[in-house]
């Protein structure tokens, strides 16, 4: 990813240095994109010169067929020059705002990648969605249309008004010229609250796209307490927000199109009155009163684009800002300068005296954890709720970081494994398992790209969920995920175990994962893992006694610390958390057995 300017404010697209960037790359494109804008602009400012030499011909009667063969060639000339150009222009100008759109997209995307889970916390993802759409869009709107209409006010502007000096009357000039600039002006002041309102627009945007991505995410669960209703009054709200402040946008627009049409039509008030009593004076000719009033015609557009080129920086800026705001997120969870050669991890895992508490918040949720496990033991954890089961693998797998030196694998200390080793090493189930909208075989395969089918059956055939894919219609190759079936909690959690078995991994986490499963198909999973993963290391954090206890060391976590550690049976022994949660489940058991 390039590097983004810091310092960029809302007023100032070119200061920066991440689009300058952009504008270094694709700077030949732009010239000829300018270069073919400029032509047409010359040539066009010749029509009304050729016009009125035809009027003054009819009126001085100096008109002959070679006269009007010579004016009917010019004016093809001119057409042909005019649509080559006006082709080209777009082609460079145009297309180059679409590229660098691509451009900043992609690297948007690749640095949305590396933020950490505390960044997702904090910014929505309709939030996200919305700088990546809408104001990507007001950033082309301004590298394309802005920067052709900047260079279309100067060029048009210039060669007209040099041609009405030169070729018809500067006093006239000067008299039809001065109420058009106030559109420049007027459109200059309005330009600062119109940045104003577009950012509150665009920010209103936001909340609303954040407003929709939960819902439907979370669309059965509001079906399910008949909260549709009140979704959709909240809806109603957020969206008339977003109503308000495109209003809000909407009338400053109104207001400046009437003013500026006014203003032009002045323009031509003062230029038929001075012109046509100078006319009539015989200071300019009929076809030089009527080249000019077509000059007046073609200098309303750069006024008014002078305007528009200026709300098209503004705006674009200001979506710039918010993009860049993403792209300067620093990325938090990365290798370090102490992180050492490794392509592979063993996995001996030591926990010395780890503490934890979470961004932005004052308690820890781990405290004092200590353990060890050795290459080719199972750990258990467990423990009640929000004892820290999930926290103490995740930060194992670096999604949130530890403290230097409380965490190692091998005899490294884990901030000092590359990131793509530490995951790689890792099989992870988590709790809330996740699929795409691809095939079964696909999301298996998803992170072993092995792209070898006898390895996925496996993988499948070990998570016990390979009888259950083949009575799908389609069989591995069906779809699952938003756009594909739906598959049960325990289809899903087995295809999760699936795609971390097939990786083969040093270290299998396996988080609350096989807790939609019925114990009969849980314990054949554990099984398979036992007899498979021989040599390697497997985490399971589990609710049920039943899924740890043929773990080499179990450990009992309670409200972050370690209050037990020990073999199924010491724990037993022990009579404490460990042995009441046992005794609780067997009772449960029993009583379900008796029903
Ligand atoms: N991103 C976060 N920011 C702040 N606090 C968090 C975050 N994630 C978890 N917590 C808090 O940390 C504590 C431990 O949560 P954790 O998910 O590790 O528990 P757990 O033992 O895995 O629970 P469960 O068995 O319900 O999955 C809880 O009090 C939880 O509210």
């Amino acid at each position: 990813m390039k590097t983004v300017a810091k310092e960029n404010r809302p007023s100032g697209l070119m200061k920066s240095s991440y689009i300058r960037s952009f504008f270094k790359k694709y700077l030949l494109n732009y010239i000829f994109g300018i270069i073919a804008l400029v032509i047409v602009d010359v040539v066009q400012t010749r029509v009304p010169i050729i016009v009125g030499e035809v009027i003054d011909g009819v009126d001085l009667g100096s008109f002959d067929a070679a006269f009007i063969k010579s004016s009917i060639l010019k004016l093809f000339a001119i057409a042909g020059t005019i649509y080559a150009g006006r082709i080209l222009w777009r082609y460079f100008i145009f297309g180059t705002s679409r590229s660098i759109e691509r451009d900043i997209r992609n690297d948007m995307f690749s640095h949305l990648e590396k933020m950490s889970a505390r960044f997702y916390h904090q910014h929505g993802t309709g939030e996200i969605m919305a700088h990546m759409t809408n104001d990507l869009e007001a950033v082309r709107m301004a590298l394309g249309p802005g920067i052709l209409t900047l260079f279309d006010v100067v060029a048009l502007g210039s060669i007209t008004i040099y041609n009405m000096v030169t070729e018809i009357d500067p006093l006239l000039t000067v008299a039809a010229v001065i109420p058009l600039l106030l559109i420049a002006i007027s459109v200059r002041f309005m330009g600062r609250e119109l940045q104003i309102r577009f950012t509150k627009k665009q920010e209103s945007f936001a909340d609303l796209s954040n407003y929709v991505q939960e819902n439907l995410s979370g669309i059965k669960v509001i079906k399910s307490f008949v909260q549709e209703n009140k979704s959709i009054s909240s809806f109603e709200k957020w969206n008339k927000n977003s109503y308000d402040k495109n209003i809000k946008l909407s009338v400053i627009q109104t207001l400046m199109h009437p003013f500026m049409q006014m203003i032009s039509g002045i323009a031509l008030a003062v230029a038929i009155g001075y012109g046509g009593y100078i006319t009539i004076k015989g200071r300019i000719t009929i076809g030089e009163f009527s080249a000019f009033i077509q000059y007046l015609g073609m200098l309303v557009w750069p006024m008014m684009a002078t305007g528009m080129t200026i709300n098209l920086f503004n705006t674009g800026a200001a979506s710039l800002e918010r993009v860049e705001r993403i792209l300067n997120e620093p990325v938090e969870i990365k290798d370090s300068i102490t992180t050492s050669a490794l392509d592979n991890l063993t996995g001996n895992i030591y926990v010395k005296n780890l503490s934890y508490k979470y961004p932005d918040t004052d308690k820890n949720v781990l405290s004092n954890i200590s353990f060890s496990v050795q290459k080719g033991q199972t750990l258990g954890i467990i423990g009640r709720t929000g004892s820290g089961k999930t926290t103490l693998v995740n930060l194992m797998l670096r999604i949130f970081e530890p403290d230097r030196g409380t965490m190692f694998i091998g005899n490294s200390d884990i901030l000092d494994i590359p990131l793509n080793v530490l995951r790689k090493n890792i099989g992870y189930v988590p709790q809330d398992n996740f699929l795409f909208s691809d095939t079964i075989a696909n999301n298996i395969d998803f992170g072993a790209r092995t792209g070898n089918m006898d390895n996925i059956i496996e993988a499948a055939k070990s998570a016990v969920v390979h009888d259950n894919i083949i009575e799908f219609k389609h069989g591995y190759e069906t779809l699952v995920g938003e756009k594909g079936v739906s598959v049960s909690g325990g289809q899903k959690q087995r295809i999760s175990i699936a795609r971390a078995l097939i990786k083969n991994p040093e270290i299998l986490i396996l988080d609350d994962s096989v807790s939609a499963v019925d114990t009969d198909t849980e314990e054949k999973i554990l099984k398979h893992i036992n007899e498979n993963r021989k040599g390697s290391t497997n985490i399971i954090i589990a609710h049920r006694i039943s899924t740890i206890q043929n773990a080499d060391v179990i450990i009992v976590l309670d409200e972050g610390k370690i209050v037990e550690t020990g073999t199924h049976q010491q724990l037993i022994q022990q009579a404490g958390l460990y042995n009441s949660i046992y005794e609780k489940q067997l009772l449960e058991k029993m009583l379900e057995e008796q029903e």
